[in-house]
């Protein structure tokens, strides 16, 4: 094909017509709404993700269907670049203008314009690999998004359901195929083992976990956990709950990682299955995210979270980097976003470089890219650590002065394959905290100790434009509305161990506003009057100014 299949396409499109009065947007999280509205987004979806193989020579690019902690009702989909890490930004715009053409003339018109700006050469041959979650509007979606791949010609492999995290793999996996830099297996089973292969080697001679205990979300981790748990064996006994896939209306369901965050409380459905002391953890819909929780002797619900995940793994990294003596050649950098808890920065600051970047796992994820072993974690428990190529080569060459430091480089080299590089994955991150707290002989409550969160409150304020916040500072401060911010540093000074910033949500229609401080009281107390000044200088919300807004 030197030429876009014009007519083939067009007959394709006319199937799949773009709904009137709707406005689509790929953002953080790719395409994501109602999964009733989503059918002509596949179809282009599946020609952009053709075209950007295309781009790349023909290396194979993901697609992968879900809304992740969404309500079931709602479905998404998002590419996968060649080497497993999110789609280049600089697509992101052309997603977008695919999406909204209005007819199937200007769908083709926007097409020609991609082929056009981005120099495809249409004689390259395209390859994708895509998968889905649970969710019940997936099986249609996915007939809409190969309608796509076939109207551009691309070669297609069909991952079924699979959370996004092997999703992620699979790409990484067939793009490094045969080369020196395997990623491993190219299937589902190849993931299973690596990690599986990789625990089992880091726990060897400990006293093995006790069981543990994972809420599923009734989502797609239900089932990858359940394989990955007949490849640990006894290594590590798992406890599987919420497991409903395909009951109407369970997925995420007072259950998962983000319930549990947003609300910070357990399942409803744990509540009469968890002793004191026992480790739980949630997945979210698509299993990349992860949240550990315990209840203490009184019975009281504990969280621990992405940054208390950071703080855990980043401090092994550390001891084993200087255990292996690399310490002068392999710097350990921890990212984080500004939601960070202050009391996590301010452990981790201590130990190693932190750097604050804005939200988004794009954001981290390149940020991290930038030392030789990165660590990010965003509060909500979507994380993971990248290993740069150098330090690869340099943990599978350096040689060892000690026996100590022969182990150290060992649990490093094993590290590195348990750890899912290219996206944050629950069941790697579970896996690593495991083989952390199994070396340390940690309880929950240990690891809790680590540090003490600050009190913090998290609210939205409806404002009638939220394209009217602007921000620097890895979002930290506001420069726009003028003056705004200038009234919230003064009333920040107010309160001890205050730390409030405010900047528009990327996912919703709501301006976000984030206050902590060294009492509960004080916390709350600052998050809404933050709250109300933004209200007042941008109020939009039609129920009026929320009451509890100061
Ligand atoms: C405070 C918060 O949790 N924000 C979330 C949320 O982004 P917002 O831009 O704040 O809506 O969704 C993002 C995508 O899932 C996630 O990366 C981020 O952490
Ligand atoms: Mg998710």
């Amino acid at each position: 094909m030197s030429q876009l299949p014009s007519s083939q396409l067009r007959a394709y499109a006319d199937a799949h017509p773009k709904p009137p009065n709707i406005e689509y947007q790929y953002g953080t999280a790719g395409f994501r709404t109602l999964g009733s509205v989503l059918d002509s987004v596949l179809f282009r979806v599946g020609v952009l993700a053709g075209l950007r193989s295309k781009r790349l020579e023909g290396r194979t690019v993901g697609v992968m269907v879900t809304a992740s902690h969404n309500p079931e009702q709602d479905n998404g989909v998002k590419l996968v670049d060649p080497r497993g890490e999110m789609l280049e930004a600089s697509w992101e715009q052309y997603a977008t203008f695919l999406a909204n053409a209005p007819t199937t003339d200007a769908f083709l018109d926007v097409v020609d314009a991609v082929v056009k700006n981005t120099k495809i050469d249409l004689s390259r041959p395209a390859r994708v690999v895509y998968g889905r979650d649970t969710r019940p509007s997936g099986a249609e979606l996915v007939s809409a998004l190969e309608d796509g791949l076939k109207a551009i010609g691309a070669e297609t492999r069909n991952a079924g359901i699979t959370t996004t995290p092997i999703l992620h793999y699979l790409v990484r996996a067939i793009n490094t195929k045969g080369t020196a830099e395997s990623y491993g297996e190219d299937s589902e089973e190849g993931y299973y083992l690596k990690l599986s292969g990789a625990f089992k080697k880091l726990i060897a001679g400990k006293t093995k976990p006790e069981p543990i205990v994972i809420d599923c979300a009734n989502g797609v981790g239900a089932l990858a956990a359940e394989k990955i748990s007949q490849h640990l064996g006894d290594s590590l006994p798992m406890i599987l709950e919420n497991t409903a896939t395909t009951t109407k209306g369970a997925l995420n369901y007072q259950c998962g990682a983000d319930f549990v965050k947003t609300g910070q409380k357990l399942p409803p459905s744990l509540a009469d299955k968890l002793k004191p002391g026992q480790r739980a953890c949630s997945f979210d819909g698509d299993a990349d995210r992860l949240m550990y929780y315990y209840l203490d002797e009184r019975g009281h619900f504990q969280m621990l979270d992405g940054d208390k995940i950071a703080a855990l793994v980043a401090s092994f990294i550390v001891d084993l980097v200087r255990l292996a003596g690399l310490e002068k050649e392999v710097k350990v950098g921890l990212i984080q976003t500004a939601y960070a808890n202050g009391a996590s920065t301010k452990y981790l600051s201590d130990r190693l470089p932190v750097k604050c970047v804005s939200t988004g796992v794009k954001h981290l994820h390149h940020a991290a890219e930038h030392y030789q072993i990165g660590v990010y974690f965003e509060a909500n428990g979507h994380g993971t650590i990248l290993f740069s190529r150098e330090t690869l080569e340099k943990l599978s060459t350096h040689e060892p002065n000690t026996p100590a430091q022969s182990t150290a480089l060992n649990h490093l080299v094993n590290l590195t394959h348990l750890i899912n590089q290219t996206v944050g994955d629950a069941i790697s991150d579970m896996l690593l905290v495991e083989v952390v707290l199994t070396h340390k002989s940690y309880s929950g409550a240990e690891w809790n100790s680590l540090y003490t969160d600050l009190p913090n409150r998290l609210v939205k304020v409806v404002v009638a434009d939220r394209n009217a916040f602007k921000t620097e500072d890895a979002e930290r401060r506001l420069v726009s509305p003028a003056g705004l911010q200038q009234k919230i540093d003064e009333l920040v000074r107010k309160f001890e161990g205050g730390r409030s910033f405010v900047r528009p949500s990327g996912t919703e229609d709501v301006v976000r506003v984030y206050a902590e401080a060294a009492i509960r009281a004080q916390a709350d107390e600052l998050a809404y009057r933050v709250g109300g000044l933004v209200y007042d200088e941008a109020g939009g919300d039609p129920k009026g100014r929320p009451k509890e807004f100061v």
